[in-house]
C-alpha cells in the first residue's frame, strides 16, 4: 500500500520554500534583490505616471551580532490606497500591474518574497508609510505574511495628518544579509538603473555611512507607456473564457470581439466569425467550447490583423542611451538606435541598442554588456541571456572594424514589452524567444555599423597622417634647395623658403584631403619647427 501523503500549498509557502526562484538564494542576493524589488515599484509609482522620480535608499546595519540590515526605499510616487497596502505587501501575487502596459514589476511577487525571506531570519515586520495623491492623511503600517494562508497579518496600522501634502511611499524591511558581498552588485544596480533613468534623483546612503547622490540632469520623462486591449494574436481559451467572465452583462460575440481586443473592427470581426463559422449575434455566455476553440484558431492564424499597438510601451531613447554611454565611459565614439516596435505572441515589444568604443574604455577580451529589460538592469546570470549570446556568439566584430584581441567595447541593449520572457521570477536574464533574438541582433548590427564607419574613417585620417608626416619632414629641405635656385640675394632668401614652405605644406594637405580640423590644426602647428 502507498504510503504517500497529499497536501497542497499556498503561493507563499511554495515561494518561502523556493525562494531562490525569485532571486532570493543567499544573504548577499537577497539583499540586492531587496533593494531591486523596492526601487523598481518606487520607479514604477513615478514615471509610470508621468511624475519624476526623487526615490531614496537606505542600508543600516540593524543588528551587527546578527548581520541584520534595514533597508528602507522612500519614492514620491501615487502612493497606495490604505485598504490595498495589506494585500500588496502580504498577499503572494496580488498586483496592480497584471494589466497591458509596460512595468518593471508584472508578477505580483518582489515585495512580498522579500517580506519572505525578511521574516524568515528576523522577527522585525514589515513598515509601510503611504500617502496618495491628494490624500489628507499618511497611513501607517506593520505586518507580515501568514505563510501558510498566504494572507497579510497587520500587526499595527495608524494614520496621521498630511499637513504638507506629501505623497508617496515609504517600505522598511528588516533582513538578514551580507553587505560586503552584495555591495557592488547593490552599486552597479543603482548606478545603471539612474543611467536609463536620468530624469531622476536617488539617494544612497549605504551601511558604511556613504552617501552617493545622482542628480536629475533632465526634466523630460519619456512618454508613460499606456494601457492597452490585447492582442488577437496573443489569445487562448483561457483568456477569451476570462474576458467573458469579466464582462458585466453577456453581449453579442460580434461586439465581445470589437470591444475587448485591438485591432479588431467592423469588417474584421465579420470576417473571424464567418471564418470561425459563429453567428455574429449569439451572446458570448452561449458560446460552447468548441466554438470558443474554433474562434481561437481562427484569430491565430489571421493574417489581416495591424500589428499589436507600442502604446502600451516606453522606450528609452536614442538621445538618453547615448549621453549615458558618453556620461559613463568616456569613450572616443558612442551610437544609439531604437528599432520600430515589433511583436512576437502577441505580445509588442521594441529593442534599442547602443554601442561606445575606445576612449576611456578599458580593452578586454570580452565586450562589456549592459543588459536592460523594461529599464531594468538585469546583473546576475549573464551569460544565460539571450542578449549575451547575440553579442558574443552571432556577431562577427572583425566584419564591423574591430581587429583588436582585447577591444575597449560596450554593448547596450534594451528590450521593451507588455510581457517580457525572463527565465525566472528573479528578473535576471531574458529567454531567446526566435522575433526577440532576430531584432536585438539588428538591433545590435544597427549600431555597429555605425561604428564600422567610424573605425574606418579613423584609420584613413591616421594613414594620412602618417604619410604627411613622412612629407613633412622633406619639406624644410625641398623649400631651401629651391629658395636658392630661384633667388640669389641672401636677404630675400628667408623670406622666399618660409613662403615655399607654406605653399607646398597647403598643397600636401589639400592632396590629402585631410578634412579633421583638429588634426588639421595639429598639424599646421607641427609644422616646420619640428621638423
Ligand atoms: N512604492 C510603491 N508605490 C505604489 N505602489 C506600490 C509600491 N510598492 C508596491 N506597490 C503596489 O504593490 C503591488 C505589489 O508589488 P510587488 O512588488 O509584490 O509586485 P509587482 O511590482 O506588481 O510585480 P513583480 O513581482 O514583478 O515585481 C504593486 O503591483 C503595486 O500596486
Amino acid at each position: 500500500m502507498s504510503s504517500e501523503k497529499y497536501t497542497s500549498i499556498s503561493p507563499a509557502e511554495f515561494f518561502k520554500r523556493n525562494p531562490e526562484l525569485a532571486g532570493f538564494s543567499n544573504p548577499a542576493r537577497a539583499l540586492y534583490q531587496t533593494v531591486r524589488e523596492l526601487v523598481e515599484n518606487a520607479l514604477d509609482a513615478t514615471d509610470v505616471h508621468g511624475i519624476l522620480p526623487s526615490i531614496k535608499v537606505l542600508i543600516e546595519l540593524s543588528n551587527p551580532e546578527k548581520q541584520v540590515y534595514k533597508v528602507n526605499v522612500e519614492d514620491n510616487g501615487i502612493g497606495i490606497p490604505p485598504h490595498i497596502v495589506p494585500n500588496a505587501f502580504g498577499r503572494v501575487l496580488y498586483s496592480s500591474k497584471y494589466v497591458l502596459r509596460q512595468t518593471r514589476g508584472m508578477y505580483g511577487l518582489g515585495v512580498k518574497a522579500a517580506v519572505l525571506y525578511s521574516q524568515m531570519y528576523q522577527d522585525k515586520p514589515v513598515e509601510v508609510y503611504t500617502s496618495p495623491i491628494n490624500s489628507k492623511r499618511i497611513y501607517y503600517f506593520k505586518l507580515k505574511i501568514d505563510v501558510t494562508k498566504n494572507e497579510p497579518v497587520v500587526i499595527e496600522r495608524y494614520s496621521v495628518s498630511n499637513d504638507k501634502g506629501w505623497h508617496g511611499t515609504s517600505v522598511t524591511l528588516y533582513l538578514v544579509a551580507d553587505w560586503q558581498r552584495a555591495k557592488s552588485r547593490v552599486y552597479e544596480y543603482i548606478k545603471k538603473t539612474y543611467v536609463v533613468a536620468p530624469y531622476s534623483e536617488i539617494t544612497f546612503r549605504d551601511p558604511d555611512g556613504n552617501v552617493v547622490y545622482y542628480e536629475r540632469i533632465t526634466d523630460k520623462l519619456p512618454k508613460p507607456p499606456e494601457e492597452v486591449k490585447p492582442h488577437p494574436y496573443g489569445v487562448d481559451i483561457e483568456l477569451i473564457k476570462y474576458l467573458i467572465n469579466q464582462l458585466k452583462k453577456p453581449v453579442p460575440v460580434r461586439e465581445f470581439l470589437i470591444n475587448e481586443f485591438q485591432s479588431i473592427g467592423d469588417i474584421t470581426a465579420d470576417k473571424i466569425l464567418e471564418l470561425a463559422n459563429i453567428t455574429k449575434t449569439k451572446k458570448v455566455n452561449n458560446l460552447t467550447d468548441e466554438e470558443i476553440s474554433r474562434l481561437v484558431e481562427v484569430m491565430k492564424k489571421f493574417e489581416d490583423f495591424r500589428p499589436p499597438s507600442a502604446e502600451a510601451l516606453s522606450v528609452i531613447g536614442e538621445d538618453i542611451i547615448e549621453l549615458s554611454l558618453k556620461k559613463i565611459f568616456n569613450p572616443e565614439f558612442a551610437a544609439a538606435i531604437t528599432r520600430k516596435p515589433k511583436a512576437y505572441q502577441g505580445h509588442p515589444f521594441i529593442v534599442e541598442a547602443g554601442i561606445a568604443y575606445g576612449g576611456a574604455i578599458p580593452p578586454s577580451p570580452e565586450p562589456v554588456v549592459l543588459r536592460y529589460a523594461n529599464k531594468i538592469p538585469l546583473v546576475y546570470d549573464e551569460k544565460s541571456d539571450v542578449i549575451w549570446k547575440v553579442v558574443s556568439e552571432e556577431i562577427d566584430w572583425k566584419r564591423y572594424g574591430i581587429e583588436e584581441d582585447q577591444p575597449p567595447l560596450v554593448i547596450m541593449v534594451h528590450l521593451c514589452s507588455t510581457k517580457v520572457p525572463y527565465k525566472s521570477a528573479g528578473k535576471e536574464s531574458i529567454a531567446d524567444v526566435e522575433e526577440i533574438e532576430k531584432e536585438i541582433k539588428l538591433a545590435v548590427m544597427d549600431v555597429a555599423r555605425e561604428l564600422k564607419i567610424y573605425i574606418s574613417e579613423k584609420k584613413k585620417e591616421e594613414e594620412a597622417k602618417k604619410r604627411l608626416i613622412t612629407y613633412l619632414k622633406y619639406i624644410p629641405e625641398v623649400s631651401r634647395s629651391l629658395a636658392i635656385f630661384m633667388v640669389n640675394n641672401k636677404e630675400k632668401l628667408n623670406e622666399a623658403q618660409n613662403s615655399l614652405r607654406e605653399k607646398l605644406l597647403e598643397l600636401v594637405l589639400k592632396r590629402l584631403e585631410i578634412e579633421d580640423k583638429q588634426l588639421l590644426e595639429e598639424i599646421k602647428n607641427y609644422k616646420v619647427e619640428e621638423v
